[in-house]
């Protein structure tokens, strides 16, 4: 790699893919490689579409608290989450579903999970049968998406095509998930030295993440993991990052890459939306560990853990657990080998909450 590879954040134009396929997959598994993190550019959802959320979005935070309050977040990922924890001792981690994952910050969001696999809608009137519409045709164009995505990771890998999309059945639980997000304005600056962050570092836990904004504000730990660069913000680009659970089944390949959102970019009195889609693999999928292989292809690791995704899931909801209750691992009733592997991430929240709670505490 380069120097320039090493120092710039990654940008791609997915345009090239058809044409070249082999170039564009080998440029996206390196950056995932080595950032977990890049810009994609010609990614092919219609700007309008993107438009239209974000104006949906600022509609929906607009509302007095009491209306956006009336549906809040469920145990099925879906509704309004106010996040507001200034206090010098965060709040108890205790967000306990994988589409909505632990987030420590000051901002609000609207998360839609998926509601083919919800039996009860948790929308207050503001969401008309047309505006969700607008959110699921939305939501399917980016799912398309991460299946191209995943293709091409699998192609580059020399493995099975179908690799990365067979375990992500949209339709399978936890499905994707959709989150408006608002960094809203404060009326008064936050208390130093005791501040919780506008968005704790953290990694995602799903298995990829886009992310839709049209200002700068998110912050990606650099290769090195010594410091941080603002994610450039392209005109109809989307930033994608690894999550967790790709991570993991990559046997650490691909990166899942800490990030996060400071005061310094999105100051009190400043505002600033994004759009986070995030990719789940479903619950009762195998996770099938790959390592690179002599010849260079990638391999089923042998004597990996047997383990599912929903497994997975429930590793990091102990953690979680384990963390608010000050319980010992050997208290927490878990495979140790799938524990230790799952700790063996580095998760941004999760293997290091402890010292990510002291990072809160800025
Ligand atoms: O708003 C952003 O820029 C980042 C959001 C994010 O990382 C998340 O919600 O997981
Ligand atoms: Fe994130």
């Amino acid at each position: 790699m380069g120097s320039n590879q090493e120092t710039e954040f990654p940008v791609i134009d997915f345009t090239q893919y058809p044409s070249n396929p082999s170039e564009i997959s080998s440029q996206l598994f390196d950056a995932f490689h080595q950032w977990g993190f890049l810009v994609l550019k010609g990614h092919g959802i219609p700007k309008g579409d993107v438009e239209e959320i974000f104006s949906l979005s600022k509609e929906f935070f607009a509302q007095p608290l009491e209306a956006k309050q009336e549906k809040p977040l469920n145990l099925h990922g879906q509704g309004y989450d106010l996040k507001e924890s200034m206090s010098a001792t965060p709040p108890r981690i205790s967000s306990t579903h994988p589409n909505t994952s632990p987030r420590i910050g000051v901002h609000e969001a609207l998360c839609f999970g998926n509601i083919t696999l919800s039996p009860d809608s948790n929308f207050a009137p503001f969401w008309t049968p047309q505006k969700r519409q607008t959110i699921e045709s939305f939501r399917s164009k980016c799912q398309s998406l991460s299946a191209l995505l995943f293709t091409a990771l699998a192609t580059q890998m020399r493995i099975s095509p179908s690799f990365f999309t067979t375990p992500h059945n949209p339709h399978k639980p936890p499905g994707n998930a959709l989150r408006l997000i608002h960094y809203h304005p404060l009326s008064n600056p936050p208390r130093k030295p005791d501040v919780t962050p506008r968005l704790c570092e953290h990694t995602d836990w799903g298995t990829m993440t886009f992310l839709f904004a049209t200002e700068p504000g998110l912050e990606v730990q650099t290769p090195d993991g010594k410091s941080w660069v603002t994610a450039p913000v392209v005109d109809d680009a989307i930033v994608v990052n690894i999550a967790d659970g790709l991570c993991l089944s990559t046997g650490k390949t691909l990166k899942s890459t800490v990030h996060r959102v400071t005061w310094d970019v999105v100051p009190w009195d400043k505002e600033r939306f994004s759009v986070a889609f995030f990719v789940n693999a479903n619950a009762d999928a195998p996770i099938r560990v790959l390592e690179q292989s002599d010849a260079g292809k990638f391999v089923e690791k042998e004597g990996a853990v047997k383990a599912t995704y929903g497994d997975y899931q429930n590793v990091r909801i102990k953690m979680i657990e384990k963390h608010d209750n000050h319980i010992s691992d050997e208290e927490v009733a878990i495979d140790p080998v799938l524990w230790e592997m799952v700790k063996g991430l580095g998760a941004g929240v999760g293997e290091d909450l402890e010292k990510n709670d002291e990072e809160v505490r800025i």
